[in-house]
């Protein structure tokens, strides 16, 4: 991609870091916000990213750094798909058109790129967690100056590990300030009880009127034990005269303030002043607008919470443009399957922890709402509910980002694996998923589900394994788990509708024939194991190929015959190179004594950043490439060891 030249305007250009920013004047800041909106857009538009979510936050970030000493004060932003205003703030806006791309800065906050990224984020929930141990570890050291700020949307609030933090922090005595970001939204729609909570809230101010004003109140005098007692009082008595119901934070021991406007940038600053003089763990309500700003992301927040690159005139979003049928994305595949399987298979239900479009599971959900659920982002919980349905006979194929299943590894042990209940886990997103960079890449799934007993693990090389996958893992005499994890993007054929085959478990099949070596891959990687094919055989070198489709059970009849004919193995897995396949073989080679030569090719074991998939693939050495390379290599060092046996 080409460097296009942004021109931030003449106010932000001249500010670096948030110190910059502080010797502006109050009515400076608004015009702060406005340059800043109209950079952000400009720079989304030609290189891509987060959009919707990082224009609702304009303001916020613009008034926590000019209230808050950051760095010093500690800011945590909750997933960090918003913190593009934040990285543009602190030192990071000449290099923001290297965002999300290979070398380039990460999309989201990381603790090695700036002190001002007080801990490293991507997967959501985390902000409260981290906050707190911020705040206490502050405290342990006699600081009570220091303030600590988790940023949290109302989606990253459905989740588990939000609320087992609040539960802490409300007994914590710490400084700890929570801002919650309520825009109604997740990626689609919010759901779930504490949405209407929290619209409810939102339209019975009274209450939390009156108790803003007596704690400002109070904050302008000095806190004795005495006022904060009789605070305490008022404030105990305001609740039983006033509240509707007892305000949740409240209950959960944190002071609630709010709701307020959150594209008010002086009353941002005003309110979070205040706040900074009330010590203690305590919550801000403030109300957003996804996409603010920006017309068309205002109204289609889902589309542009990561649209890819647009014309910012007339809002398009740029579309590939073939003259050819394109394959489809492997997520379409399996959202358009399942309808289909469901409206063959009446016990067929559909569950996602949020994220219905980008899932495809909205296609069923828009069908038949009745058997098709977004529940939030809430993993664990999704999978033990699909383990709770399968106790009933139902079908649930439950579908999670693999990154994301890391965080349901004990539901899906001990909910789902010990109890050997028949769950179909749609993995998607598998292997290394390219600008979301380390904290998305699907790359352990394979290494962390391979212990586990009673799954069957399979990945389809192409659209019509994964739909006969789909519609074996729901026929009646499957009674185990059976997980299917697939990339993100696109398969590789275009004409992908066939009828339906049951795949035998835990048989592979022969892609091509050759001598010498044999490569077995997994999943969509066999795509690149067949184009080294190609190369190679214009150099004479013709190596068997064998897509395993399971790594477990794995197909060791054909691993025999693999290993009885083919001195040279090469595995190839678009997942970690420790406990994927290429480790299942080495076992397996181990337990029956085989000696062959073996190459494992997969993700190695250290952190890989952000880029292409294809930047990525190629850096790993398992694109065709490197497949290609390994090959020859593995022949030249045989030939070079049947040579210096010769002259023994
Ligand atoms: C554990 C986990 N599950 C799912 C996601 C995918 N995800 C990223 S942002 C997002 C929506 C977050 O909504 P909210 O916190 O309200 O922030 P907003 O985008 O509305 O500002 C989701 C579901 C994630 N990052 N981490
Ligand atoms: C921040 C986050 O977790 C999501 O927005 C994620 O970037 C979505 O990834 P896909 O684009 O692969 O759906
Ligand atoms: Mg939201």
């Amino acid at each position: 991609m080409a460097n296009i030249e942004i021109q931030p305007g003449p106010l932000l250009s001249q500010i670096e870091y948030p110190d910059d920013l502080r010797k502006l004047s109050r009515e400076q800041l608004n015009i702060l916000c406005d340059e800043l909106r109209e950079y952000i857009i400009d720079m989304v538009s030609v290189y891509g990213g987060h959009f919707a979510a990082n224009l609702g936050v304009i303001e916020l970030t613009v008034a926590l750094h000019y209230v808050f000493q950051t760095p010093y004060d500690q800011l945590v932003w909750d997933v960090g798909h918003q913190a593009y205003a934040h990285k543009i703030l602190t030192g990071r806006r000449k290099v923001f058109h290297t965002n999300r791309r290979y070398g380039g800065i990460s999309g989201f906050p990381r603790r090695s790129e700036s002190i001002y990224d007080t801990f490293g984020v991507g997967h959501s929930s985390t902000s409260i967690s981290a906050a707190l141990g911020m705040a206490m570890a502050a405290k342990y050291a006699g600081d009570t100056q220091r303030q600590h700020i988790a940023v949290i949307g109302d989606g990253a609030m459905t989740a588990g590990l939000a609320f087992e933090a609040m539960n802490h922090a409300g007994v914590s005595d710490t400084n700890l300030l929570i801002i919650l970001n309520d825009n109604c939204m997740s990626i689609d729609p919010n759901v779930g009880a504490l949405k209407e909570y929290l619209t409810d809230i939102t339209t019975s101010p009274t209450y939390n009127k009156l108790r803003q004003d007596l704690w400002r109140l109070l904050g302008k005098l000095p806190m004795s034990d005495i006022s904060r007692e009789l605070a305490a009082k008022i404030e105990a008595g305001l609740k039983g005269l006033l509240t509707r119901s007892s305000n949740l934070f409240e209950a959960l021991g944190l002071r609630y303030f709010g709701p307020i406007d959150g594209h008010n940038v002086q009353k941002l600053v005003d309110t979070l002043t205040d706040l900074k003089q009330i010590p203690g763990p305590k919550l801000l309500h403030i109300i957003t607008v996804k996409g603010k700003g920006y017309a068309p992301a205002e109204k289609d927040q889902t589309k542009w919470h990561a649209p890819g690159l647009f014309d910012k005139v007339n809002g398009e979003i740029q579309k590939k443009i073939s003259p050819t049928p394109q394959p489809p994305k492997y997520q379409d595949v399996f959202g358009l399957t399942l309808l289909e399987l469901a409206e063959q298979n009446d016990k067929i239900i559909g569950i996602t922890p949020a994220m219905p479009s980008g899932s495809s599971l909205k296609f069923m959900m828009e069908k038949m709402p009745h058997r098709a659920f977004d529940v939030g982002i809430c993993e664990q919980h999704a999978v033990t509910l699909s383990a709770g349905m399968a106790t009933q006979g139902l079908k649930v194929y439950c579908t999670i980002y693999s990154s994301f299943m890391q965080r349901a590894y004990d539901q899906l042990i001990h909910d789902v694996a010990i109890q050997d209940l028949p769950v179909v886990f749609c993995l998607d997103r598998a292997g290394l998923v390219g600008e979301d960079g380390a904290t998305h890449h699907g790359a352990y799934d394979l290494a962390y589900l391979r212990p586990i007993p009673n799954l069957i693990i399979s990945a389809p090389m192409n659209e019509e394994e994964m739909r006969n996958l789909m519609y074996t893992a729901q026929l009646p005499h499957i009674t185990h788990p059976f997980v299917i994890r697939y990339p993100r993007g696109e398969g590789v054929m275009p004409d992908w509708r066939k009828p339906f085959r049951e795949v035998p478990i835990g048989k592979g099949r022969q892609i091509a024939e050759g001598k010498e070596v044999a490569i077995l891959s997994i999943g969509h990687a066999g795509n690149f194991v067949t184009e080294a094919s190609k190369m190679l055989l214009t150099e004479g070198i013709q190596p068997a190929h064998f897509d395993m489709r399971f790594l477990k059970p794995l197909d060791e009849e054909l691993l025999h015959q693999v290993l009885q004919q083919f001195p040279i193995i090469v595995t190839v897995e678009d997942g970690s190179r420790i406990g994927g396949l290429g480790s299942a073989v080495a076992e397996f080679m181990a337990l029956h004594g085989y000696h062959n030569q073996l190459r494992i090719l997969g993700i190695p074991d250290r952190v890989v950043e952000h880029g292409k998939p294809a930047e990525l693939h190629h850096e790993c050495g398992y694109d065709a490439e490197g497949i290609a390379a390994a090959v020859r290599s593995l022949l030249q060092e045989k030939v070079m060891v049947s040579t210096s046996g010769s002259n023994c």
